[in-house]
């Protein structure tokens, strides 16, 4: 944390100063007000110290200009014996502890780690909250499906290293969320995970919104900002379509994720940050490379491990278990009693190519509770594209090859049921020929490495 130590007595000042810095934060000193908010105009602080008595200064009336001058700083009052009362007086105004002098650096710490303690439960009660609004089925990380299995194999083991995780797939495959999940699972995972939306800024913006800037660094930074790098120091940092990420601005990635380091705009500063990367794209980064418009070194130090969520036209095997779950929670939550989908429409699933993948299957089935009126979801519940899903092409007596029939008719049992042993079972075949048949079916599709 960035700490100001604001007293008039130069020698407590120093050694509480190198007391903190040796607790390994960032120290800035003030022996009074003018400095204390000259320090905090520049750069804003986490903790501020502050001595009730200060020689011609009144500790209340500068405590309220800090807090005016920086809302979310948390002030913690040196108190003489004598002044306690003042003390309680100024946590009656938003102070958050205060220490009686003399005091012992461990004092100090454990102010400092209540502090931390605090921050961290908020940003978790912040975390939650945005999750409750979101207001989505519960997230589901199992599946009988090789490829994904593997996937999710791969993110969970990486998740417990410090390792940058980039994570490949067609939109609305799950890489945010299964991003999140790797943040959860991490040793930062009491950080806070920050999302970057690498393609929803200007260049200029962009680079402002990871590092931060200083006021005037170009035309209309009235102000310093810290930027999400920061923001996200001890968490993760969460760059999503990393594959849009502008040339300009590659380096200073490559910079941070292999020096650790990173400078605001418009400040020669260096900053050092602690914060675990994972990236997300539904672009080929290599296609990307061939052409120009990514840098190789970038991708080679984003490529360490790199996961690829199959589409959901690869994992018929999740299917009928994910519409499941979201028809409960759509159902619960409109105080519907829809208990499942008609015979056509598990076929139609079956058949759709789901180019929205995991959030148009939501989509799909929100839209259809809400238009449903019986106990099952019926085709006429479903958006136009999937009335040309409801009938099969491929039947028993069509010109078809055998393999054709074959494949129509293991997509759809496995489709209909409730796991790959049950489906092998009513086919016929044992799971391990099940396995090998439909390996061969995906092509190859939507492996991880
Ligand atoms: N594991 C999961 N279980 C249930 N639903 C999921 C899961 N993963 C994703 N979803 C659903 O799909 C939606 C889209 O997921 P997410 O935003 O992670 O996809 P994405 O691959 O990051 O997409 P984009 O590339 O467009 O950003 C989520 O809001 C959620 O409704």
């Amino acid at each position: 944390m960035r700490i100001l130590i604001v007293d008039d007595d130069a020698g407590i000042r120093k050694t509480t100063g190198m007391a903190v810095e040796l607790m390994g934060h960032q120290v800035e000193l003030a022996p009074g007000g003018a400095r204390a908010l000259k320090i905090i105009g520049e750069e804003p602080c986490d903790v501020c110290f502050l001595d009730v008595n200060l020689v011609g200064e009144n500790g209340l009336d500068l405590l309220e200009k800090i807090q005016k001058a920086q809302p979310g700083i948390v002030p913690v009052m040196f108190t003489a014996y004598a002044n306690i009362s003042t003390a309680v007086e100024a946590m009656r105004r938003g102070a958050f502890d205060f220490i009686p002098k003399p005091f012992t650096p461990d004092q100090i710490r454990q102010v400092l780690g209540k502090i931390e303690r605090e921050r961290k439960l908020e940003q978790r009660v912040r975390q939650l909250e945005s999750q409750l609004t979101a207001g989505a089925p519960e997230i589901d990380f199992e599946s009988t499906e090789p490829a994904m299995q593997r996937a999710l194999q791969i993110v969970f083991k990486a998740a417990e290293t410090q390792a940058t995780i980039l994570l490949l797939g067609p939109s609305g495959t799950g890489k945010s969320v299964l991003a999140r999940e790797a943040h959860r699972r991490g040793a930062q995972r009491d950080g806070a995970f920050v999302t970057v939306n690498c393609p929803s800024l200007s260049r200029e913006l962009l680079e402002s919104e990871l590092f931060g800037h200083v006021r005037g660094a170009f035309t209309g930074a009235v102000g310093d900002t810290t930027g999400k790098v920061a923001a996200a120091e001890g968490g993760t940092l969460f760059l999503d379509e990393i594959g849009e990420l502008p040339l300009e601005i590659q380096p200073k990635l490559l910079r941070l994720l292999q020096e650790r380091e990173y400078e605001r705009v418009g400040e020669p500063k260096v900053r050092r940050a602690n914060v675990r990367v994972i990236a997300a794209t539904n672009r080929d980064l290599e296609a990307e490379v061939k052409a120009g418009r990514f840098r190789e070194d970038l991708f080679y130090r984003l490529n360490v491990i790199n996961v690829a969520l199959p589409p959901l036209r690869g994992r018929p095997g999740d299917l009928t278990r994910l519409a499941d779950a979201a028809l409960q929670f759509f159902g619960a939550g409109m105080g519907k009693r829809v208990k499942g989908f008609s015979p056509e429409v598990v076929e139609a699933f079956a058949r759709y190519e789901w180019p929205g993948n995991l959030r148009e299957l939501r989509n799909v089935i929100e839209r259809a509770v809400i238009l449903s009126s019986g106990e099952e979801i019926a085709m006429a519940d479903l958006p136009e594209q999937f009335s040309s899903c409801g009938g099969s092409a491929v039947q028993v007596g069509s010109p078809v090859t055998i393999e054709q029939l074959e494949n129509e008719h293991i997509r759809r049992i496995v489709a209909s049921a409730k796991s790959l042993e049950l489906a092998a079972r009513t086919l016929g075949i044992d799971p391990a020929t099940l396995y090998r048949k439909r390996q061969k079916m995906a092509g190859g599709q939507g492996s991880a490495e």
